[in-house]
């Protein structure tokens, strides 16, 4: 199947999702997300961890915001990059962090400099995704904007994405650029 085909198929499935299942299918992804985070957090190595700030039908992410926010661990969210318009920027948020509609309306902190994570300073980046397969290849929501952040991206291992069960396929169709999770945390065990 062609990705636009496969996305578009899985855009659907995944706005499909009837509401009292997506509520819970979501708290069992956010917990899944916080355990393994804690399993992380034990060993003292996490200050920085990337997440998404979900828009349309995405798996919402803000219970292990709020959770990373008393434990105080920095929350950072993914901006488009002011000069660079194909590559995104990292910059830490809270609950007082100004936030603004990007151009494809998905709320993302107001540009400040002093607030800017560099990524090899991110310990964890959660992906937001449509799809992905067991291989660890993903599929996005074809901007290519996570593939170019981090095709040069020395931590590979870092990158986790985030998603419904729903959302794995047999196979994503990979190309050259695409870049790969490490692992996927979903609803299921
Ligand atoms: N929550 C969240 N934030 C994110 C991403 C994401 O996937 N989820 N991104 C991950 O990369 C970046 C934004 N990428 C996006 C790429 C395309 C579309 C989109 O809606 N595209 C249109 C068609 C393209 C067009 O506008 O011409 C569409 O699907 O209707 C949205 C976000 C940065 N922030
Ligand atoms: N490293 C790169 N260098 C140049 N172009 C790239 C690179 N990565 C992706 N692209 C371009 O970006 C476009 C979108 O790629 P693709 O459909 O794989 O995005 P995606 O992974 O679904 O999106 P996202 O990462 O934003 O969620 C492709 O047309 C591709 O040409």
């Amino acid at each position: 199947m062609k990705k636009n085909t496969l996305r578009n198929h899985l855009l659907l499935l995944r706005k499909n999702i009837p509401y009292d299942t997506r509520i819970a299918l979501t708290t069992s992804a956010n917990t899944n997300l916080i355990e393994f985070i804690q399993t992380k957090i034990d060993d003292n190595s996490l200050k920085n961890i990337a997440l998404f700030h979900s828009f349309r039908d995405e798996i919402d992410t803000s219970l292990t915001i709020n959770y990373l926010l008393e434990k105080e661990i920095t929350v950072c969210l993914p901006i488009i990059h002011p000069i660079n318009h194909t590559h995104l920027l990292f910059q830490s948020f809270d609950k007082t962090t100004e936030m603004v509609k990007n151009k494809f309306g998905i709320l993302e902190p107001k540009l400040n400099v002093n607030q800017i994570i560099i990524k090899e300073s991110i310990d964890l980046i959660i992906l937001p995704l449509t799809g992905y397969d067991e291989m660890g290849n993903r599929l996005g929501m074809g901007g290519g904007f996570y593939d170019r952040t981090f095709e040069h991206y020395p931590f590979k291992e870092r990158l986790i994405g985030f998603a419904f069960s729903i959302q794995k396929v047999g196979s994503i169709p990979a190309e050259p650029w695409d870049l790969k999770i490490a692992r996927i945390i979903s609803d299921e065990p």
